[in-house]
């Protein structure tokens, strides 16, 4: 028996990985692992510290003095590099635009998902849900539960349009796109691999994607 139970889930930009999971690991009482904010928390570091994102060696240098901070509870979210709350500041359109760049790096994927394992492994509660790109396929292949959460690209682009309140949502869109089409060069989270299973929230509503979730980790502890 695994402990603690892993619920991995991935998927491409605002198919509601983030929001369905956190939901979800609230409601089982289980702990939440957002992986993209450690992605684009890094990103926010190589910005501060003037590094070229798309200098590869200079990227994998920042990686010493990153000092990544990020708890499980899915109720107290948030996000710090050293002494700063960057919780907001890697949500910002800056940094959705140069976190791609940053993440088709392997020793910076090498050095994140040690890290990954290693919050995985030290969580408390009876589960985790671990959300990201290649956490069906490379972080934890092994996780007990395995989804793949996609929704059609003119509703992610909708509801990430609406979040962004304030920019403009044409822009938005089209960043999404260009991210989801750089990202997928290194993983692939478009296509079920083995064993996962899909859920394609297109026409669900947030309850009822959370609902259908649920109803897969049911399923397999039943198994
Ligand atoms: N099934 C759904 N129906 C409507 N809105 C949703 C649904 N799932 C997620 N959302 C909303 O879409 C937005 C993007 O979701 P998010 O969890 O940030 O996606 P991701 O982490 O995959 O990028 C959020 O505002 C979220 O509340
Ligand atoms: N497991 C993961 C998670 C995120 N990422 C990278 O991190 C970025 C931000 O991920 P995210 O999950 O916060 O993005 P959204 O889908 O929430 O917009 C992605 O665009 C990928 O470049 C990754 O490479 N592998």
């Amino acid at each position: 028996m695994q402990h603690p139970l892993v619920v991995a889930v991935d998927g491409p930009a605002g198919s509601g990985k983030s929001s369905v999971s956190k939901a979800v690991a609230r409601r089982l009482g289980y702990g939440f692992l957002d992986t993209g904010a450690a992605y684009r928390a890094l990103a926010w570091h190589v910005a501060q510290s003037d590094v070229d994102p798309e200098d590869t060696a200079a990227v994998i240098g920042s990686l010493d003095a990153f000092e990544y901070g990020i708890g499980t509870d899915p109720d107290g979210y948030r996000v710090h590099v050293g002494e700063h709350d960057v919780t907001e500041a890697i949500r910002e359109p800056r940094i959705s635009g140069i976190v791609s760049a940053v993440a088709r790096v392997p020793e910076v994927r090498a050095h994140l998902i040690g890290l990954f394992r290693a919050i995985i492994a030290a969580e408390a509660r009876p589960g985790i849900v671990v959300e990201g790109r290649d956490i069906t396929t490379v972080v934890a292949p092994d996780a007990r539960v395995r989804i793949l959460l996609t929704a059609s690209e003119e509703v992610r682009m909708s509801r990430r349009a609406a979040e962004l309140a304030g920019h403009d949502a044409a822009a938005t869109g089209a960043q999404l796109r260009a991210r989801d089409q750089a990202d997928s060069k290194v993983v692939d989270f478009l296509n079920a691999a083995d064993g996962v299973t899909l859920v394609d929230s297109t026409e669900l509503d947030f309850g009822q994607t959370i609902d259908a979730v649920i109803s897969v980790i049911r399923a397999a502890d039943e198994r």
